[in-house]
């Protein structure tokens, strides 16, 4: 169990303390220092498994959490704003401070979805794309050229401005659509995509990011692709973890832990096939699914990347 007397806790929860009493958390240089002391702060290896803080500690990363979600998407929404301004904002994008991260963790992102997926997607769902849907114009733009994205976000601004800054790419004009709804209200149009990216702030907790994965398991298309952005170590104070056991439905095909400064976990993982004796007409009900989970770090600490299919058995047991 980890306590707030942890020296490392202790100066997460000093950060909280003074990021929790901001009067706003629009970039500013009080906001922009404190969160820049806070992400390096946490990016570094630690031994901490922020699944066994304490209570109070436990209070305080949930609430961490909502701060940083928020700061990030005003974060978003001001460079987005600035970017509009400007004739062709996507040549502009290196304005935001962390366009190089991005371009990282997209290529990231695009590395492990080709090691899994022979054939290139033509129809990918960005869930969580925001007022500055950089993953999507990142990967439109460099990795994935003639897919179409569709990019779901429940922020009635965010496709006003996002549309923005695609309309004046010829290219990405006709590639990326947007849609203002919940993703828990989308149904059957999730069958449509080869993959699906869920945002690492599509799910602020634990249960909500279950319900979100169980919505997704429920209607994505059998053999689909979820991709998925979790945290390790301390930078699950940053962010929501993704637990494999609750990815039910799915079989989870690799997890990649960065160390350098892309926060983000990657998770990719596909929905499991439609089994042989049933069909469309004759759905079977929540699949009692093979689920292997174990702690990753039982494997290795030092482990950042684990090809589960090597470890799971579940072909066997689907075949
Ligand atoms: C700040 S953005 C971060 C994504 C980032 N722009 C990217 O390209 O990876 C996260 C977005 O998720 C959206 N969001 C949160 N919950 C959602 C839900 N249930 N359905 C759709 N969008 C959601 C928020 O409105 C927010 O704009």
């Amino acid at each position: 169990m980890v306590c707030e007397k942890d020296p490392l806790v202790q100066k997460i929860t000093d950060l909280y303390d003074q990021i929790s009493t901001l009067d706003s958390l629009k970039p500013s240089k009080d906001v922009n220092m404190l969160f820049t002391q806070l992400v390096l702060t946490c990016m570094p290896p630690t031994h901490i498994d922020v699944t066994k803080l304490c209570k109070k500690v436990q209070q305080m990363r949930s609430k961490l959490i909502r701060l940083c979600g928020e700061a990030e998407g005003l974060l978003e929404t001001h460079f987005s704003t600035i970017l509009a301004s400007y004739d062709n904002p996507l040549h502009h994008l290196n304005i935001f401070p962390y366009y190089t991260n991005y371009l990282k963790l997209s290529q990231l992102e695009f590395n492990i979805l080709t090691k899994h997926c022979s054939n290139v997607p033509n129809k990918v769902a960005f869930v969580g794309s925001g007022p500055l849907p950089l993953t999507s114009i990142v990967l439109a733009s460099f990795h994935l050229k003639t897919t179409s994205f569709h990019n779901y976000d429940i922020d009635p601004s965010a496709k006003s401005k996002a549309l923005r800054l695609v309309s004046s790419d010829p290219d990405l004009s006709r590639r990326m659509f947007f849609h203002t709804t919940d993703i828990m209200d989308v149904t059957n149009g999730l069958k449509e995509y080869d993959v699906v990216f869920l945002a690492a702030l599509v799910g602020m907790d634990k249960d909500e990011k279950v319900r979100v994965v169980e919505h997704l398991a429920k209607y994505m298309n059998p053999g689909a692709v979820l991709m998925l952005r979790s945290a390790h170590g301390a930078r699950g104070f940053l962010y929501p973890v993704v637990d494999p056991c609750d990815l039910r439905g799915f079989q989870v095909l690799s997890i990649f832990h960065p160390t350098d400064e892309v926060i983000n976990s990657v998770i990719i993982a596909r929905k499991f096939p439609m089994p042989k004796h049933c069909s469309a007409e004759h759905p079977v009900g929540p699949m009692k699914l093979p689920n292997k989970c174990f702690d990753i770090d039982m494997l290795n600490p030092l482990l950042n990347h684990v090809n589960l299919m090597e470890e799971l058995d579940i072909e066997d047991q689907l075949s």
